[in-house]
C-alpha cells in the first residue's frame, strides 16, 4: 500500500523575517538563521526516516533555497522539482516593504492583526487569505494532490500563508481557529492521506 505521504515546510527566516517588514512577493533570500533552518528541516525529515520522489515550491528565493537546502540534507537533490507562483506568498499590497511594528502603530493592533491573520479581509492593495486560497487551492487538487495520490512521497516547500491557506482545508479549519494557526520558519508538517484525500494522519516537526 502507498502511504501517500504530504510535507508541507515554510521557508527559512528571510532577510524580511529579520528586519520585520512585511515581504509577500517581494524575494529576500534567506539569514544565516534561515539557511540552518532549511538545512534542519532536512535533518528532522531524515530523522523521521522520510524519503522524497517530488517536490513543489513557489517562485520566491526564500522557499527555493529551503527546498534546495533540505533536500541536500536529505541526500535528495535529484528528484524533480516543480515551481509555481500559485504557491507564492500573500500578496501583501501596500504594506510590502513596511516595518510590521509601525504599521501597528499607525493602523492600531487590531487592525493589522485583522489583516495579517483574519481569512476574508485583505490589506490594502493585496490578497485576503480567501484570495490566497483561491489560487493555491486549484494547484494543490490539480497538481500536487493527484502526485500523492499516486503514492509519490511529496514535499511542499513555501510560505507562511500559502501553507495556512492549504492548512486550512487539509485540517477542515474555521476561519476563526485559522486566525490562530501559526507556521514557524524551517518546521515541516507531515500529513499522511486517506484514499478519499482526507487527512489520516499529521505530525508537526516544529522545535
Ligand atoms: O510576507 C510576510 O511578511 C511573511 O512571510 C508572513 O507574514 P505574516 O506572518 O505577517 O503573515
Amino acid at each position: 500500500m502507498s502511504e501517500r505521504l504530504l510535507v508541507l515546510v515554510r521557508h527559512g527566516q528571510s532577510e524580511w523575517n529579520l528586519k520585520n517588514l512585511f515581504t509577500g512577493w517581494k524575494d529576500p533570500g534567506l539569514t544565516e538563521l534561515g539557511v540552518k533552518e532549511a538545512i534542519g528541516a532536512g535533518r528532522k525529515l531524515k530523522e523521521q526516516g522520510l524519503t522524497f520522489d517530488v517536490a513543489f515550491t513557489s517562485v520566491l528565493t526564500r522557499a527555493q533555497t529551503t527546498l534546495d537546502l533540505a533536500l541536500k540534507e536529505m541526500g535528495q537533490t535529484g528528484i524533480p522539482i516543480t515551481r509555481n507562483l500559485a504557491l507564492n506568498e500573500r500578496d501583501y499590497g501596500d504594506l510590502s516593504g513596511l516595518n510590521k511594528d509601525d504599521a501597528r502603530a499607525k493602523w492600531g493592533e487590531e487592525q493589522v492583526l485583522i489583516w495579517r491573520r483574519s481569512y476574508d479581509v485583505p490589506p490594502p492593495g493585496g490578497e485576503s487569505l480567501k484570495d490566497t486560497l483561491a489560487r493555491t487551492l486549484p494547484y494543490y487538487v490539480q497538481e500536487i494532490l493527484p502526485c500523492v495520490l499516486r503514492g509519490q512521497r511529496t514535499l511542499v516547500a513555501a510560505h507562511g500563508n500559502s501553507l495556512r491557506a492549504l492548512i486550512m482545508v487539509l485540517e477542515k479549519l474555521t476561519p476563526d481557529q485559522i486566525l490562530k494557526r501559526e507556521l514557524g520558519t524551517g518546521a515541516p508538517v507531515v500529513y499522511r492521506l486517506n484514499p478519499d484525500s482526507t487527512v489520516a494522519s499529521v505530525k508537526d516537526l516544529a522545535g
